[in-house]
């Protein structure tokens, strides 16, 4: 037997040997639980196919026959899947019972991405950074209103109708140059490099994920990883080539002018200024990787909202109407900007918002890891409560409640307790920037006349495929 051959066998034995370790760890912790395990049929791939192919249909039936909380397998791993009031009580519980850092670590692999331990550098972490970002905006709105306007304007290029095939992509255009300025900053918001990295590196992550799934033990991930994928390692690149000059430059320049230097908004200028536990600065090369974590959070979910809720408002006259006339009142009280207030008081605009995240939330939402043994209340279930016909799109629903950005039990799009989406105010304003500019400029229709049918996978709900028409209005 050649030298490489020993070496395949003796790689296909630990394999083997690993996967018969886990699968019996598998069943010691099955008898210790009592979360009931959904039969499956096929050994390794388990639950697998169901999952991918028709997610909420299987994980319904599984909750009407098995109740809040029960274990799904797939690829060697089980999965405790929890919904109802059980699963508010999970997202509600501290780090320290709940991990959220190692779940999202587990399952998106982003200390591989980056390139250290994700969460070793406590100042550069979410719950540090965000809130000094977010508050208030951070005076980010007129940023936010004149790049707009302006990818508009470059998108539309003087014409006064245009034809879009692929509504992902026409938005592209206008979300992805402003999520990338107040993300990243000016410097390279429109460097086409970055915008593409922009756009393309969820899916590439997720695309790179369904092959982490596929290995059986989790520790050889980052290893096969590095030997399989090319898009992701292209993304940290591009990230890391364009950001580290930037950060040196904005260095150098704070040095030289001192108080006169006029720091960007931006949340790269916020990891500029973190500091650590003795008070020094980070390194540009632990800077730069680590905004790719914002980019994967905060640009092709934008993308896919706004999506949603132009086919939404396409095809449904009522809103449509409703938006316009709030619209009439806000710049009557408030003139054109986009301000901060100005998009804070366009609350049906809130609620088509709320009721677009509502009806495109995927299965897989949020995610945590066990940190000891929990005993969960089990209460009985009750049912988030959204009234009458809630597969119907109803934003009057939120008449009492609008606030997209308000968490809570019956409203888990961006997640929910300590851990829920810190990005979500960027998030809902700028999306609420752009429906308002689109409302406000353009009368749009589907080819159709109707919304087309969404497709929905674990973690994405994509719009369906229509060819739009927008015409400017006079
Ligand atoms: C439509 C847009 C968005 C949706 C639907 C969304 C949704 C979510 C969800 C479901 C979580 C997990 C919460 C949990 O596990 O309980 C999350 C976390 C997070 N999101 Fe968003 N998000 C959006 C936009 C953004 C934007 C624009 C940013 C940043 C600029 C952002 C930054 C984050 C961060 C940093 C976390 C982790 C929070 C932490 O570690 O404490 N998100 N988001």
């Amino acid at each position: 037997m050649s030298q490489s051959q020993q070496l395949i066998l003796s790689s296909v034995l630990a394999l083997g040997t690993c996967y018969v370790l886990m699968s019996f760890m598998r069943r010691l912790r099955a008898a210790k639980s009592n979360i009931p395990l959904v039969p499956y049929s096929i050994p390794f791939v388990g639950h697998f196919i169901e999952l991918i192919s028709h997610p909420f249909e299987f994980l319904s039936k599984c909750r009407e026959k098995y109740g809040d909380a029960f274990d799904v397998y797939m690829m060697g791993t089980t999965l405790t899947m929890v919904t109802g009031q059980t699963g508010y009580e999970i997202l509600k519980a501290p780090e320290a019972a709940m991990s959220h850092e190692l779940a999202m670590d587990e399952a998106l692999n982003f200390s591989w991405i980056i390139g250290y331990p994700m969460w070793k550098y406590k100042a550069l972490n979410a719950p540090y950074i965000m809130p000094k970002y977010t508050s208030g905006l951070n005076g980010m709105d007129k940023l936010i209103d004149s790049e707009l306007r302006d990818s508009l304007k470059r998108t539309f290029n003087g014409t006064h109708m245009m034809t879009v095939p692929n509504i992902e992509d026409f938005l592209h255009n206008i979300i992805t140059p402003t999520m990338c300025n107040i993300i990243l900053g000016k410097e390279t918001c429109h460097d086409p490099e970055l915008l593409s990295t922009a756009r393309h590196f969820s899916s590439d992550l997720s695309e790179c994920m369904g092959i982490a799934n596929l290995i059986p033990f989790k520790p050889l991930v980052p290893y096969v990883l590095d030997l399989v994928d090319s898009k992701i390692k292209h993304h940290r690149h591009v990230m890391v080539t364009k950001l580290i000059p930037v950060i040196e430059l904005r260095r150098r320049l704070e040095t030289k002018l001192g108080s006169a230097y006029e720091k960007p908004l931006d949340l790269l200028q916020r990891h500029i200024d973190a500091r650590d536990s003795q008070g020094k600065p980070y390194p540009a090369d632990v800077i730069a990787p680590k905004l790719s974590v914002y980019i994967f959070a905060g640009v092709y979910n934008l993308i896919l909202l706004v999506s949603h809720i132009v086919h939404f408002v396409a095809a449904d006259d009522k809103v449509c109407r409703q938006l316009r006339e709030e619209q009439d009142r806000i710049i009557a009280t408030h003139g054109e900007q986009l301000t901060k207030e100005a998009v804070a008081n366009m609350k049906f605009l809130d609620m088509v918002v709320k009721e677009t995240l509502r009806l495109t939330i995927t299965p897989f939402r949020s995610s945590r890891q066990a940190m000891h043994t929990q005993v969960l209340s089990n209460d009985l279930f009750s049912a988030a409560h959204v009234g009458a016909n809630p597969e119907s799109f109803d934003p009057w629903r939120y008449r009492n409640n609008p606030l997209a950005t308000t968490v809570a039990a019956d409203f888990i799009s961006f997640g929910c307790g300590p851990r829920a989406c810190s990005g979500r105010y960027v998030a809902v304003h700028v999306t609420k920037a752009t429906v308002a500019l689109l409302v406000r400029g353009y009368d749009m229709r589907t080819a159709t006349g109707r919304r087309p049918e969404p497709t929905f996978s674990l973690m994405e709900c994509k719009p369906g495929q229509v060819e739009m028409v927008l015409e400017e209005r006079i």
